[in-house]
């Protein structure tokens, strides 16, 4: 379980003496096995929330509970471990890869750090984890920049499930793919979650995906979540404007009239 308490992450603006309030005071709980979508614009605070529940960020007050446990004052052994069981997943996929390091030493690298398995069983491993995601056995021996772009996501999803994680946080992780390799990517999410059990947290500027992929939809705007609801397939449990905005913008795609 994932406990955000009363959250906040403030940065200096740059040249200027004034401060940004990137996160204000946030709180919310992520239950176990829950895939939860937080939907937002551009700089309403998704990212910094996001770092700051990987433990990448301090908080500037608040904190951030894994199973009870303060991220931000893990350190040593503890925070190694944090680190492999809350896994995130970037927009660009393929700066996140180690450019001189083949697919199959990507995916190894976790397996290497986190765990302690012998060559054999990693190999198998690595092999499964390429099958689930739907990449050729061959992909191994080639470089992030010999991949497409939906084949980095790939790459850096089955990247993150060799740690093992309890929590997969995808920020921003199908942008900029064409709209059926992005499908294709969130329906082998969706079936990861159904498997797998873990628990997916899903930044996105979209509400059509958040909805398509989520069992709870969260909207931040300005640094705070402005609506949180368990989403059951209805657009009705909306109702702040800002999210009803929202969703009159995409109502021709999804077919409904908002009410
Ligand atoms: N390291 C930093 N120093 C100063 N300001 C920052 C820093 N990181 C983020 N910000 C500011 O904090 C605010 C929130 O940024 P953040 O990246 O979290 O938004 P976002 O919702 O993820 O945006 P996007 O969807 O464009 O990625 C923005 O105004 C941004 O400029």
């Amino acid at each position: 379980m994932i406990k955000v308490n009363n959250l906040s992450k403030e940065f200096h603006e740059q040249g200027t003496r004034n401060e940004l309030l990137a996160v204000d005071h946030v709180d919310f709980t992520i239950q176990d096995g829950s895939f939860c979508a937080l939907v937002g614009e551009s700089g309403s605070g998704k990212s910094t929330l996001a770092q700051l529940m990987c433990g990448l960020l301090a908080p500037s007050s608040g904190e951030v509970l894994f199973e009870g446990k303060n991220i931000a004052l893990c350190r040593g052994k503890q925070k190694q471990v944090l680190r492999s069981k809350i896994q995130l997943i970037l927009q660009d996929g393929k700066g996140a890869m180690d450019p001189r390091f083949t697919v199959y030493q990507i995916i190894a690298e976790p397996i290497r750090n986190f765990r302690k398995l012998t060559k054999k069983k990693e190999e198998r491993e690595i092999n499964d984890l390429l099958t689930m995601m739907e990449l050729p056995e061959e992909i191994k021996l080639r470089k992030a920049h010999e991949l497409s772009g939906g084949q980095q996501k790939r790459v850096c999803i089955a990247r993150a499930l060799a740690a093992q994680p309890d929590v997969l946080i995808f920020d921003e992780a199908v942008s900029g793919l064409d709209v059926l390799v992005r499908k294709h990517i969130l329906d082998l999410l969706k079936r990861l979650h159904q498997e797998r059990k873990m628990t997916c947290f899903f930044i996105t500027h979209d509400l059509d995906i958040a909805l398509y992929l989520a069992d709870r939809v969260m909207v931040m705007r300005c640094g705070k979540i402005i609506e949180d609801r368990t989403f059951h397939g209805s657009t009705d449990c909306f109702t702040h404007p800002y999210t009803k905005l929202l969703l009159h913008s995409i109502a021709p795609y999804l077919g409904q009239t908002i009410q």
